[in-house]
């Protein structure tokens, strides 16, 4: 669905180079679900606007749905759906017609996007707001019209850029309910931003990390999470030389890394906390120390952006997004 290879973008600002992304290797399967995920200014943006052939790239190649983005953007377009930021219908159109318009305009008969419109009201469970304005929506369900909008010329790839920003966490979790709908009825392969962390770790099969311009990581969140990243376990002792101790023990046989004694607690990080922590507080025991409290955390996805960058992302894309908004557009 999605092969591009080398994908560069040079943006100019006051006759400086910005390297927004640089030589991106991406493939995509019919039928994935991926996340693209990376801090502030990291180039998802940008790649999601060469991959719908809305920003022209530097050099590489990108072919999306079967057409390539540079000599064929029209068919690019014609076969991706696009969920931006904004909301897609016009304040006071009305939902049903403004989906039979949309679907016209792609080219669809109107008895064809009338029926393609009511499938869709259906599956996102609008079904009883076709006829309203689309202004008295609420959050929820305009970024589910959203949704709606960017399927009605039934794409088989989807794009959704920070598809529950601004949803409280009902309205994000109902959302993903309904993508995930849509997803299994209509076979849609689905690649998204976003800037939950958490979110990417339990709907994505695939979690792509960039940061400045570059893919830094590319796999399951598992298989992340315990390759990059790893379970914390902290256990509790007496005292700072008890402590020293046990995190001798931790060196012999855990695996562990990230090993820190400081003050009278041990803590590090191992591949698989379940297998180990049991393991670990019979051999403290043999070892004749007392334990006084053992804690495990699972990994998270801001720990295998922590482990490859050595910065936070949760930090990163919390931050102010001032950074792009003092350049003016410019040509590459
Ligand atoms: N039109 C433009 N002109 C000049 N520089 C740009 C332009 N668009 C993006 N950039 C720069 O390219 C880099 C990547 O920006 P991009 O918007 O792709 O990042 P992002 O990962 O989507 O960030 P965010 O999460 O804040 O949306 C940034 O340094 C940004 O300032």
């Amino acid at each position: 669905m999605i092969h591009t290879r080398a994908l560069t973008k040079t943006f100019t600002v006051k006759k400086q180079p910005v390297e927004a992304v640089r030589g991106v290797d991406l493939d995509v399967a019919k039928g994935e679900l991926v996340a693209f995920l990376g801090p502030n200014g990291a180039g998802k943006s940008t790649t999601l606007r060469m991959l719908t052939g809305l920003v022209e790239p530097t050099s590489g190649t990108a072919t999306v749905a079967g057409h390539d983005v540079r000599r064929d953007s029209a068919g690019v377009r014609r076969n991706i759906g696009y969920i931006g930021q904004g909301n897609a219908a016009g304040h006071y159109h009305y939902v049903r017609d403004e989906m039979v318009t949309q679907g016209c305009a792609y080219g669809l008969t109107r008895p064809a996007a009338r029926e393609r419109a009511d499938e869709l009201l259906e599956t996102l469970e609008l079904a009883g707001m076709g006829r309203r304005q689309s202004s008295t929506l609420s959050g929820g369900q305009r970024r589910r019209l959203d949704v709606a909008l960017g399927l009605m010329h039934q794409p088989p790839l989807l794009f959704l850029d920070e598809p529950s920003t601004g949803l409280d966490p009902q309205n994000r979790a109902n959302l993903w309910a309904h993508v995930l709908a849509v997803r299994e009825r209509f076979d849609t392969t689905l690649f998204l931003t976003t800037h939950y962390l958490e979110e990417a770790d339990e709907m994505a099969e695939r979690v792509v990390v960039i940061d400045h311009g570059r893919i830094i990581a590319d796999d399951t969140p598992g298989q992340l999470k315990s390759t990059l990243a790893g379970d914390r376990i902290t256990v509790g002792l007496p005292d700072a030389d008890a402590a020293a101790a046990a995190a001798r023990v931790a060196e012999r046989g855990t695996g562990a890394t990230e090993l820190d004694a400081t003050g009278p607690s041990v803590t590090f990080r191992v591949p698989d906390s379940e297998a180990v922590l049991p393991e670990y507080l019979r051999a403290l025991g043999e070892a004749g120390l007392t334990v006084r409290t053992a804690r495990m955390a699972p990994s998270t996805l801001d720990d295998v952006f922590l482990s490859l960058t050595g910065r936070s992302l949760r930090e990163e894309t919390e931050a102010p997004q001032d950074e792009k908004h003092e350049h003016e557009e410019v040509a590459a």
